[in-house]
């Protein structure tokens, strides 16, 4: 189509374009005005021609002799075309479409309607196609067309027509206005031969490379070489030597060629449409015409391919249209779609979620005594995953109106504590990690609800241990009391945690029934006391120190009144730190004894609640005296401490737990089987720091000791019921060695079973003659104040004595002026049944006895116990009754254990850093021992307590030993506790 479209030009106008190109010469033969001249005479020829043939057409009259614009516009409306095709051959043109207006009315420029124009030229051009007359294109009436194209084609008609008129005799050729003389130039019909040959032409010999020329060009092009054009040629060519002839037709060739090039590819942009023209089955049926188009074909493919070309638009609007409505809607449809699938899946997905649930409920409804062990078991799973050893840690806010409140504390950020060191302790900023660190404002309910696990697992059987270390008055009171006046909001640990324990035991009251016993003791200069002892007036004995040490409690309110009075009971110093300062570890322990109503499985479950003293260091308080012996206490005591655990954190087989009573109070809760839980505190004030990073050191080295996995302490009813026979076995053969052996029968049955039954929640400890009854202490027996049978003399000499009768003779601690008298009353008073233990240091472990002597050591002796000594005094345990020993035995009963530390303290004083106060306390406590055997018996009573007390304990102590001392004044209580609401 490209050439197609390149061959409707005309070939002439095309060479005369180039000749001019090509020379000045061509002005020199004044080209233009020939060319024009020619033109005229051509156009007034078809001009003339159609008047003729036509006359007036449409009211108006084409000129004869017209303008090359009046002669386009006659023409435009196709109407006198189609009239003089009609007439040169009738029905050329069957419907010939009458413009309402005159076209040449119509302004140039403005556009014909699109009917009348593609109509009636439409149907001309494709009328002389028909015939094989050269067409003109459509928009060669339009201004800017080539009118000479249009004169071409009326003269081509013309010619037809006076051929047919001749009568057609033979083959018409196309001759324009040439003469028939020199001009043999004719067209024949398409389908004749190919179009390429359609042209045939005879030229003079002269005219050959002209009539090449022009050959080709009329080949190419499809028109007849014009007139002008050969006119032109020869006036070119006239004044040429025949030698320059080939150069300059070359010349002309090559720009011919270019031009044609140039036009084609300039028209490149029409011809898309026209290509699918070509492409029409017609005319590619047809062998001719398939390079190229034949010129009929042409002119309908391009008139039809507007058209269709609007169709075709048109359509494809339409169609656009409604395919994007179409895509619209699938898409809508399908997003629907989408929708729906999501919902039925997420419908489907609640439904199995809600068939799982109704299981779950089903499965929790009908085995709710295995969703309680899971949970159990689950929880403490949570606890043990936290790691044995938990260390938390609290900074104290300052107090309301202090000075200088810049903390030391940087920053907190979940369990990392970042510190800001001063110059003089080093400097820049320190961090420690811990399990959880609470900041200053941490509420007592905030700080509560991450041990609430913890106390829960008492109630499952597990140990547990929480203490609560710090420098004083760095708030270990605080979190674990409470402060001076508690409310509900500010109540500390020990009061929440009861309260939990009673609340969960209620909500299982249906699955396992409880009981819950307290006992709160003090262990000041490494002396142990019973901090539940009640301190009654009475009107002639002064003070009597009753009973029971472990109290059975159903209620806070009962654990409310209990440490109060322990409280009270609480040995509390003034420092230059703090006039308020406890300068005494204190523990409130619970036992936890839980029965499955239905199984019969008992589980045992213990928790210390340790407000451990300062643990500053001695030269800050400033102490002297008294005060100076107690830090040195304290500050041993936690040493030995952490040298517990040093050593499990170093998992050393030997663990020196027996270097204070602290740790060894401890043990159950640090070596094993136990969950445990420091809690440090630190004072935010910078003149604290040296303190604070003490603290923080010695708590990071907590946290590193790993206990193992803590165990439930459990025994199923068959061992329940098998220990007990062994136990009552045991007591009834006691008993009649006793009867038998010595008249001694001095204690009652019920003293016997009350007093005498060891602990039923330290199984462990329990020796094989104790059987699980309720109501004694058995951790007291660890601790080792407790009167433990030694393989003393008066054991050798009174094998046969029930270890619980005498235990039940023995005088409680703290002693009472009257034992035996005091201990009707008490059971008068109390009538507590088997939950009510006498006094601790009535507990007899026969099983420690040993222990006991192989751990005793003389005065003096630095480090800590060694298996060397302990294997030396179990051999001869008789060397506990050295005359240094006896004497110092001499110096101090059981009772008085606050007289026992005033020698101790001597001592101690000159070994502060040494073990050696436990050695003491075992030696002291051997003589207590010994001492109550001797008192049970009433034989050399008064051999004790050569010195005055000192204290109140020591009056205490003196008074039982002489039966005449005084009472100890009730201590102040560091704490009061009245819940306010
Ligand atoms: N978290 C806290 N919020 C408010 N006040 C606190 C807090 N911690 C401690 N205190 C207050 O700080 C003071 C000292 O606290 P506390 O007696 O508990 O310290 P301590 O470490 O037990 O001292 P000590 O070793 O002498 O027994 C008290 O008045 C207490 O009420």
């Amino acid at each position: 189509m490209a050439a197609e479209a390149a061959f409707s030009f005309s070939v002439a106008s095309v060479v005369e374009d180039v000749l001019q190109q090509h020379g000045t010469r061509l002005k020199d033969l004044d080209f233009e005005s020939r060319k024009a001249e020619e033109a005229a005479s051509r156009r007034y020829e078809a001009a003339g021609w159609l008047r003729k043939m036509v006359g007036v057409v449409a009211a108006k009259d084409l000129p004869a002799e017209p303008s090359e614009e009046e002669f386009r516009l006659g023409l435009r409306s196709g109407i006198i075309l189609c009239n003089v095709i009609n007439k040169v051959q009738s029905g050329a043109v069957p419907k010939v479409v009458e413009s309402p207006v005159d076209s040449a009315l119509i302004p140039d420029g403005a556009p014909l309607s699109a009917y009348q124009y593609f109509e009636n030229v439409r149907n001309f051009l494709v009328a002389v196609q028909e015939i094989g007359i050269p067409t003109f294109e459509a928009s060669d009436l339009e201004q800017g067309g080539k009118s000479s194209r249009i004169v071409n084609c009326v003269l081509g008609l013309k010619s037809y027509g006076e051929w047919k008129q001749s009568g057609a005799n033979g083959v018409w050729k196309f001759g324009g206005n040439l003469k028939p003389a020199t001009s043999t130039k004719s067209f024949v019909r398409k389908n004749s031969e190919p179009f390429t040959n359609s042209l045939s032409r005879t030229s003079s010999l002269n005219e050959k490379s002209v009539t090449g020329l022009n050959c080709e060009a009329e080949s190419n092009s499809k028109t007849s070489g014009s007139h002008s054009l050969s006119s032109l040629v020869h006036a070119i060519l006239s004044d040429k030597r025949p030698e320059e002839v080939p150069m300059l037709v070359e010349s002309v060739l090559s720009k011919v060629v270019e031009e044609f090039e140039h036009r084609i590819a300039s028209r490149g942009g029409e011809q898309v449409q026209p290509k699918i023209a070509s492409r029409d089955p017609v005319s590619q049926s047809n062998g001719s015409a398939s390079k190229f188009v034949m010129p009929d074909k042409k002119v309908d493919n391009r008139i039809s391919t507007v058209s269709k070309k609007d169709d075709f638009i048109q359509k494809s609007r339409v169609a656009e249209q409604s395919r994007s409505q179409l895509l619209k809607q699938k898409e809508l449809s399908d997003q629907q779609q989408r929708e729906i699938q999501f919902i039925q899946m997420k419908f489907q997905e609640e439904f199995s979620n809600l068939g799982m649930h109704v299981c779950g409920l089903a499965h929790a409804a009908s085995g709710y005594h295995r969703v309680l062990e899971e949970n159990r078991k689950l929880y403490n799973q949570v606890q043990d995953l936290k790691g044995s050893i938990r260390v938390y840690c609290r900074v104290r806010p300052f107090f309301p109106g202090q000075p200088n409140q810049l903390s030391t504390v940087e920053n907190i950020e979940d369990g990392t504590l970042t510190v800001h060191i001063p110059s003089k302790n080093g400097k820049g900023r320190k961090s420690f990690n811990f399990n959880k660190v609470f900041g200053p404002s941490a509420s007592q309910a905030e700080v509560f609800l991450d041990m609430q696990p913890l106390i829960r697992s008492v109630l499952d059987g597990f140990n547990v241990c929480i203490f609560a270390y710090g420098q004083t008055g760095s708030g270990k009171t605080y979190t674990m009391t409470g402060p001076k006046e508690i409310t509900e909001k500010s109540q500390g640990v020990n009061y929440r945690a009861l309260s939990d324990l009673f609340l969960i035991a209620d909500q299982r009251k249906d699955t396992f029934h409880y009981d819950v016993s307290v006992q709160m003791i003090e262990i000041y200069n490494e002396q142990v006391r019973d901090l539940l002892v009640k301190i009654r007036s009475s009107s002639n004995k002064g003070l009597s120190v009753p009973d029971a040490s472990l109290v059975p409690v159903s209620s806070t309110l009962d654990v409310i009144e209990l440490m109060n009075l322990g409280q009270r009971n609480r040995a509390v110093g003034a420092t230059a730190l703090n006039d308020r300062s406890s300068r005494s570890h204190s523990c409130l322990t619970v036992h936890v004894q839980g029965r499955d109503l239905t199984t019969g499985t008992v589980l045992r479950g213990c928790m210390h609640l340790v407000d451990l003293a300062g643990s500053e260091r001695v030269d800050k308080s400033e102490a002297t005296g008294d005060r100076l012996k107690e830090a040195q206490h304290i500050n041993k005591s936690l040493s030995a401490l952490g040298d517990v655990i040093a050593s499990l954190a170093q998992k050393n087989s030997h663990v020196p737990y027996r270097n204070s009573k602290l740790t060894q109070l401890l043990q159950d809760s640090l070596g094993g089987q136990a969950k445990t839980l420091m809690f440090v505190h630190i004072s935010p004030e910078s003149e604290a720091i040296g303190e604070t990073l003490s603290t923080l050191k010695f708590a990071e080295r907590v946290a590193t000791v790993e206990l193992g996995a803590a165990r439930v302490n459990k025994d199923s009813a068959d061992v329940k019921e098998l220990k007990e026979q062994i136990a009552n076995l045991k007591a009834a053969l006691a008993r009649k060695e006793g009867e038998s052996e010595h008249s001694f029968s001095g204690s009652s049955e019920k003293y016997r079973t009350r007093t005498g039954d060891l602990s039923p929640y330290h199984p462990n400890q329990r020796g094989t003659d104790a059987g699980d009854r309720p109501g004694c202490r058995q951790p007291m027996v660890e601790v080792g104040n407790i009167g433990h049978q030694s393989k003393s003399r008066f054991r050798h000499k009174t094998q046969s004595l029930d270890f619980d009768e005498m235990s039940s003779t023995s005088p409680p601690w703290p002693p009472v002026s009257s034992p035996g008298q005091n201990y009707a009353e008490d059971d008068k008073e109390t009538g507590s049944g088997e939950w009510v233990d006498k006094v601790m240091v009535n507990k007899q472990d026969i099983n420690k006895t040993d222990n006991l002597l192989g751990c005793w050591e003389s005065p003096g002796a630095n480090g800590n116990l060694s298996d060397v000594f302990y294997q030396k005094y179990l051999q001869d345990s008789s060397k506990m009754y050295s005359e240094q020993s006896y004497n110092m035995f001499m110096g101090g009963n059981q009772f008085n254990m606050m007289a026992g530390s005033d020698e101790m303290d001597e001592l101690d004083a000159a070994t502060s850093d040494s073990s050696e106060p436990d050695l003491l306390w075992q030696f002291n406590h051997s003589k207590l021992t010994t001492m109550t055997m001797t008192n049970a018996v009433g034989s050399k009573t008064k051999r004790s307590i050569p010195k005055s007390a000192k204290s109140p304990e020591m009056r205490i102590g003196a008074s039982v030993s002489n039966r005449t001392g005084r009472h100890p004044a009730p201590v102040d209580g560091k704490r009061k506790v009245g819940i306010r609401k």
